[in-house]
């Protein structure tokens, strides 16, 4: 079961690892279109959190302004010296999280504009985001500024880092850094994108556990390519033990025109007692009934006792209504969903009406 979010840290640094200069103004380092991008992003998420310092410098709304549903308002705060008509708390109409490590003042501050919720003493990140996910928080992005980049980074809970570097220097000693010192992640981050948008770069990182299922699930996706013409579903599946080792590999239509890629590669496996820690990668969401034989996906997964499961399409009700996910996010099993890699997914099934 997961007992965290999904956490994008996000941040638009200058040349020389800014996020800002000493200044009031509040220095922009996106242009128009990379804030687009990242508004992008925020429409994705459930909830997005900033420390309680970047809310005291910048007054920020932390809204969509895309037209979207707004995600919920996530900060910490040890002083809780934070202004209960700030932007944070008084725009949107969605949830405003405040942890702290002393609640009892803070809620006497804040109780009025804000759920103010126990985080610890010290404030324990983990706990933080254990509480989300339990209130619902199934992807989380982190803006910033440093001190909290800083903390989520050495507390190895990102899995996804977004950096727009912008064309100008700062050059100010006292101006606040992307990140300060710290026993960051070792060894090198997997860069798995970099556009150029207008003169900004824009540059996405995966760490540690998603980059690994990053990596195993377009390797998943690709082997669909071998699937037979049909009239369904072109998917690929692939099945990892624990340390990331490959156990079984299917596609649709591997043995018989009926095969689900998740059931050819399980089937290879028999009740291998590996499948106990093993992941299921597949390019669709696993299904949940199915026209052409007795036992779904999901039921098979249920039974091979196989604890996480990570997919990137969500299957479009074209054929059945599928709660693949639900049910076995219900039974306890961990369920990643990489709903960036779903476009790769389309294009190798579009040869099927579904509308996106
Ligand atoms: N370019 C960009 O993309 C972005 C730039 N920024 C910039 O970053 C700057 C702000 O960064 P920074 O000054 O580092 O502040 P942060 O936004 O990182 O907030 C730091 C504050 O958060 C609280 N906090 C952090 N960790 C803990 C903890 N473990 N326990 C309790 N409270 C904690 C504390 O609040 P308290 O003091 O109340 O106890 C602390 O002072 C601003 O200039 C802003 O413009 C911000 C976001 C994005
Ligand atoms: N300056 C800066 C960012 N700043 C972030 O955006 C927040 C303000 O958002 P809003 O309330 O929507 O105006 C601000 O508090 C900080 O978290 N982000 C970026 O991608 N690029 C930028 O250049």
């Amino acid at each position: 079961m997961s007992t965290r979010p999904y956490v994008i840290a996000s941040a638009a640094v200058s040349l020389d690892g800014y996020l800002d200069d000493t200044s009031d103004q509040r220095l922009l380092l996106s242009n128009e279109e990379d804030f687009a991008r990242v508004d992008e992003v925020r429409a994705g998420v459930d909830a997005i959190l900033v420390g309680a310092g970047t809310i005291r410098t910048d007054n920020p709304r932390l809204l969509v302004r895309s037209g979207r549903a707004h995600p919920a308002k996530v900060t910490i705060t040890g002083s809780g010296d934070l202004d209960p008509a700030a932007n944070f708390f008084t725009t949107g109409d969605v949830e405003k999280l405040v942890y702290t490590s002393a609640p009892a003042p803070v809620r006497d501050r804040l109780g009025a504009v804000a759920t103010v919720v126990d985080g610890g003493r010290p404030l324990d990140l983990r706990r933080v985001l254990a509480d989300l996910a339990a209130r619902g928080v199934g992807r989380l992005m982190v803006e910033g500024g440093g001190a909290v980049h800083t903390q989520f980074l050495t507390a190895g809970v990102v899995d996804e880092l977004h950096l727009a570097i912008a064309p100008v220097f700062v050059g100010e000693a006292a101006a606040p850094r992307f990140v300060g010192p710290g026993r960051f992640p070792p060894g090198r981050l997997q860069l798995t994108e970099t556009r150029r948008i207008g003169d900004v770069v824009f540059m996405r990182y995966h760490l540690g556990q998603a980059a690994r299922d990053h990596r195993r699930l377009r390797e998943a996706i690709a082997l669909a390519a071998n699937c037979p013409p049909s009239a369904t579903f072109r998917v690929g599946a692939i099945v990892t033990d624990a340390a990331d080792r490959v156990l079984a590999t299917g596609y649709s239509g591997e043995t018989a025109p009926h095969d689900h890629a998740e059931e050819v590669a399980l089937a290879k496996l028999g009740d291998d007692p590996r499948l106990a820690s093993a992941t299921i990668y597949s390019s669709l969401e696993p299904c949940s009934a199915r026209a052409s034989r007795p036992v779904s996906c999901t039921q098979r997964i249920l039974d091979s006792g196989i604890p996480r499961v990570v997919f990137a399409w969500r299957e479009p009700d074209l054929f059945v209504d599928c709660v693949g996910a639900e049910t076995l996010r219900a039974a306890g099993r961990e369920v990643r969903e990489l709903p960036d890699l779903a476009g790769l997914v389309q294009e190798t099934n579009a040869h099927l009406p579904f509308r996106t």
